[in-house]
């Protein structure tokens, strides 16, 4: 099995630490030559590489090589795979993206609504540069990009890279659903085969099955309704805010019984809800920043004071080896199904060819291979096409630096409806989002 040379960018990320931990456990189906740490901000990159380093020396003696940089040319001109995690504007202004709207009434959520738009603004340009970047010094290596707002990112990518092959976004969150099916289910993630359709943030699991072919959907709506849904993945089970979002997975059955729906659609299902039990003193961001990030440094000081993991309390995530086995499957052509965001053509035969979707595919060396879905009912096509004409539209909007497509794509949005709403919200976010967005016609 030919060893990997990954590079880690955006690997300040409140999420790298997990990774190294999910890069250990998996290093069997993903071997490793070397790991190169990139990010723009040397300070937070360099704390979570001291802590790496700790880790590696411990736990991956087999690893050749580990380091880290600043430099594009001395992180990428080497590299085989480059996992893609950044954060335009941090946290801080995340936490803008999500007060900005609930001042107005309207959902807060950092991939929903205003927030993903606003959100989605920033990131495009850093996106776009990053991946000509990488494409300059490494022009073969696999581009494994997670970064958010995933569907407005993949969208401004398809539209600059048609014709990279090699580049891939991806979300956890179906795998995350599928780790709380799997304990239903007295099984592992690994177990299961999924059959799903949506845009990111923005779909459905019609159909769940083992590898033996036995429909498993029955049973998981079954408890679901009767017993009520939790998070289980280590990352997220004892977290308030994400087990009032599974919980919330039962309502959605109840109303909708058809498919097992995706957590993020509470955001467009119930956005009335949602707006008004959030409190603006203490959104997602805040939390995140309290917690996770808190929780990371202070892990990351430990280590490297001592030293050594043996007092350290380390734990494997979803978030990382679902990347993993992705990178494994596309890199030794294994062919496992993942859930992934790819170009319609045809996969969802009643939507648009160029829409981004996010459906179940074969990873292979020749990229993904994914499975037909055949025709949506109308509910859902209906749905999609909204939030798909708003993804499109903020994408659109950057391009023209267009002020009007911003209240056309908010408009749209089912968090916002009201015109007079999405212009408020519209100005308050240009405002927030001077020097980061594009200079707005
Ligand atoms: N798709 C998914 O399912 C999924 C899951 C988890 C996290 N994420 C995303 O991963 C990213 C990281 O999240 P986080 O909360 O850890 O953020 P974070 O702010 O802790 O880390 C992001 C890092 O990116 C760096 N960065 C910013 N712009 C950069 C650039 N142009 N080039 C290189 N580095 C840059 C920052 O300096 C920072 O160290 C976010 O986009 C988040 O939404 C996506
Ligand atoms: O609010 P946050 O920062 O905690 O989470 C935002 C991200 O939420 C999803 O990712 C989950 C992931 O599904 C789960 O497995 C675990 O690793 O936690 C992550 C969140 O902490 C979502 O898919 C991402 O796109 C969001 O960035
Ligand atoms: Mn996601």
């Amino acid at each position: 099995m030919k060893r990997q040379r990954l590079v880690v960018a955006g690997a300040g990320s409140t999420y790298t630490l997990g990774m190294i931990m999910s890069l250990i456990e998996e290093k069997e189906h993903f071997p490793l030559e070397s790991i190169i740490f990139y990010d723009t901000d040397a300070v937070r990159q360099e704390k979570n590489a001291r802590a790496a380093k700790v880790i590696l020396h411990d736990k991956y003696p087999e690893l050749k090589s580990f380091s880290w940089t600043t430099d594009k040319k001395e992180a990428f001109e080497q590299a085989d795979f480059v996992f893609v995690q950044i954060r335009t504007g941090g946290l801080k202004m995340r936490e803008l993206d999500e007060k900005i709207p609930l001042k107005h009434g309207v959902v807060g959520q950092e991939t929903c609504g205003p927030g993903g738009m606003a959100y989605g603004l920033r990131s495009i340009g850093d996106m776009i540069d990053l991946v000509q970047d990488i494409r300059a010094h490494a022009p073969e290596a696999w581009i494994l990009n997670y970064t958010n707002p995933a569907a407005i990112v993949a969208e401004a990518l398809r539209r600059e890279f048609p014709d990279d092959k090699k580049l891939l976004n991806i979300c956890d969150m179906p795998a995350a659903i599928m780790v709380s099916y799997a304990k239903i289910l007295g099984k592992e993630i690994w177990d299961l085969v999924p059959e799903y359709f949506g845009l990111n943030h923005f779909g459905w699991f019609t159909d769940i099955y083992d590898k033996e072919g036995n429909r498993l959907t029955d049973d998981i709506k079954r408890a679901i309704t009767e017993d009520g849904f939790l998070p289980e993945d280590s990352e997220i089970v004892n977290d308030p805010s994400w087990i009032k979002t599974f919980k919330q997975v039962e309502t959605m059955l109840n109303d909708f019984p058809e498919y097992l729906p995706n957590t993020y659609l509470q955001y467009y299902l119930y956005p009335s809800d949602m707006a008004s039990k959030d409190d603006i003193d203490n959104t997602r961001a805040r939390q995140v920043i309290n917690g996770r990030e808190k929780r990371v440094h202070e892990l990351e000081d430990q280590l490297i004071a001592d030293n050594t993991t043996a007092n350290a309390d380390l734990e494997v995530d979803i978030h990382g080896c679902y990347m993993i086995r992705v990178a494994a499957s596309l890199a030794y052509n294994n062919r496992d199904t993942f859930i992934v965001i790819t170009e319609n053509n045809g996969i969802i035969s009643n939507m648009p060819a160029d829409a981004m979707v996010e459906v179940p595919a074969l990873l292979t060396s020749d990229g993904p291979k994914p499975m037909a879905v055949g025709e949506i009912p109308r509910f859902y096509k209906g749905l999609m096409e909204g939030q798909l004409a708003f993804e499109q539209i903020v994408v659109d909007a950057y391009y023209e630096k267009n002020y009007n497509r911003l209240l056309q794509a908010l408009t749209l949005n089912r968090t916002v409806v009201d015109t007079p709403t999405a212009q408020n919200i519209l100005d308050d976010l240009i405002e927030a989002n001077q020097g980061y967005w594009p200079e707005l016609v």
